[in-house]
């Protein structure tokens, strides 16, 4: 919910109330995360977006005092908030930003949580960033953030960005605050092989512009990248990963600096398993925005071999989507009022191919749900151009071995029956070329969950 400031003076609290101040606020996911957040903890609280432009800040501050408990603030508001605060914490002062302010005994202090989102992030993918080199992309806010927490544990850090004189400054700002820090700038052509981690506080590679990148090579020994930007899930700079290094964006930074604002407002804790949960159901609702704007598209289908995971993966994906499931063999099966391995004995495969041809042709309009396919529906062009209409096409590209596993116990697949793993790995790799051609995206992992992140992350 976005407030404009006429709405807000009006407003009257019913519940105990917080907000966020910006400008322009439209895109902001804060309503939506802090709801998530106060259910997790049992709170019946409101939280709402107030578009408050630069000049109405001192009254919107005055208003906040009143009727709220606590505030958030972004853009351009988190230096602007020092002249109405009776007292910042150290980092906040330091970094010059305040993000959370909490009302307490008719004072209002402010915090800076996005360092703490930062940290936390780190912390969360198990990385210790002292004593290693940590290259920073950037030097405007969140830029700044990054580089005064891993300058504060101790990593070597390296500030590099278009315009090192801007970088100079902002090396000679934190070497003020923090004058036993090891903090310099690079040109980006000079980094260090040794660098391990790279963080990116830039924009470049945000949403509509996602080929851009600070970076246009990451040193040969990265081993994390941590982007600020999170739509996309996965930019362009976390790509230029190894095949090895950790990446991470800026999703989870912006739950837990939510996270952190709730601990400073009740006291709450969070375990990490419902910061995960909420996480995912961004990550989700994301997906869902990005398919409708960039794909103009509705709905998931998941191809791949018998036993990849479709059906499982699929009604798990629909359920964190919070969209309808559909499973095109149930679908089929329920259509003829028979099972599919009696299909194939009354009219063998082609007749059951040319069934799974009419049920393409009747599901294709369908929006907003996830559909499992069966293995063989994408063998006729046919039916993926059905499938496609709406959907985005994703192969689940599950290994052999991992498909074997899978279908151990199985007995419901025609395809398989007798003691046919020579056939089938023959199958398994013809038909792998042609997942791999007629879909949009292909995706790996091991746990299930993984792969939900992973089909997220290629949307
Ligand atoms: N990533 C996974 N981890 C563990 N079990 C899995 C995974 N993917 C699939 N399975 C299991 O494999 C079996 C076959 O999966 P299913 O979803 O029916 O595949 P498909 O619909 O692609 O044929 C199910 O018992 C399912 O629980
Ligand atoms: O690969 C195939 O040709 C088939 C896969 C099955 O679906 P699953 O992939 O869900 O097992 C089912 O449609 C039928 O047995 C044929
Ligand atoms: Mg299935």
């Amino acid at each position: 919910m976005i407030l404009t400031m006429e709405e807000f003076r009006a407003y009257q609290p019913e519940k105990p109330t917080f907000a966020l101040f910006g400008h322009p606020i439209a895109h902001t996911m804060s309503p939506e995360l802090h709801a998530l957040l106060f259910a997790a903890s049992g709170k019946d609280c409101t939280y709402f977006a107030v578009d408050v432009p630069p000049e109405d800040l001192a009254e919107a501050m005055q208003i906040a005092s009143e009727k709220c408990g606590g505030l958030n603030l972004t853009i351009p508001h988190k230096k602007a908030v020092f002249d109405y605060l009776d007292a910042v914490d150290e980092a906040a002062r330091d970094l010059g930003s305040v993000n959370t302010v909490h009302f307490r005994d008719g004072k209002a202090i402010g915090y800076n949580t996005d360092i703490l989102g930062f940290s936390g992030s780190l912390e969360f993918d198990g990385i210790d960033p002292k004593g290693k080199i940590a290259v920073v992309c950037g030097y405007g806010g969140v830029s700044r953030v990054m580089a005064y927490h891993l300058a504060n544990v101790g990593a070597k850090v390296l500030i590099t960005g278009r315009n090192l004189a801007k970088a100079k400054a902002l090396r000679n700002e934190l070497r003020g605050y923090l004058p036993e820090a090891d903090i310099d700038i690079m040109p980006a052509t000079q980094l260090p092989r040794a660098t391990e981690i790279v963080v990116n506080g830039t924009p470049l590679g945000m949403y509509p512009h996602e080929d851009g990148t600070p970076l246009d090579k990451l040193p040969v020994g990265t081993t994390y990248v941590f982007d600020a930007v999170y739509n996309p899930p996965l930019t362009t700079i976390m790509r230029l990963a190894p095949g090895n290094a950790k990446t991470r964006n800026g999703l989870l930074m912006l739950v837990l600096q939510a996270a952190y604002a709730q601990t400073i407002w009740f006291g709450t804790q969070f375990e990490q398993a419902s910061l995960t949960r909420i996480l995912r159901l961004l990550a989700g609702d994301m997906a869902k925005k990005r398919l409708k704007t960039i794909y103009g598209k509705s709905n998931i289908v998941l191809c791949g071999f018998m036993g990849s995971g479709k059906t499982t993966i699929g009604r798990k994906l629909a359920r964190a989507l919070q969209c309808e499931f559909i499973d095109m063999d149930d679908y089929l099966e329920e259509r003829e009022g028979k099972k599919i391995s009696d299909i194939f004995a009354e009219v063998g495969e082609e007749g059951f191919r040319d069934i799974e041809t009419r049920c393409a042709h009747e599901i294709a309009d369908k929006t907003d749900c996830v559909i499992a396919l069966g293995g063989g529906a994408v063998l006729r062009a046919e039916n993926v151009e059905q499938y496609k209409k709406n959907g985005l096409l994703i192969h689940l590209n599950t290994p052999f071995y991992r498909i074997v596993q899978n279908l151990s116990r199985d007995t419901s697949r025609p395809l398989l029956q007798g003691d046919k793993e020579k056939q089938t790995r023959l199958l398994y790799n013809r038909r792998k070329r042609i997942y791999v051609s007629c879909a949009d995206r292909s995706v790996s992992g091991t746990r299930i969950s993984e792969i939900i992140d992973s089909i997220f992350n290629a949307i």
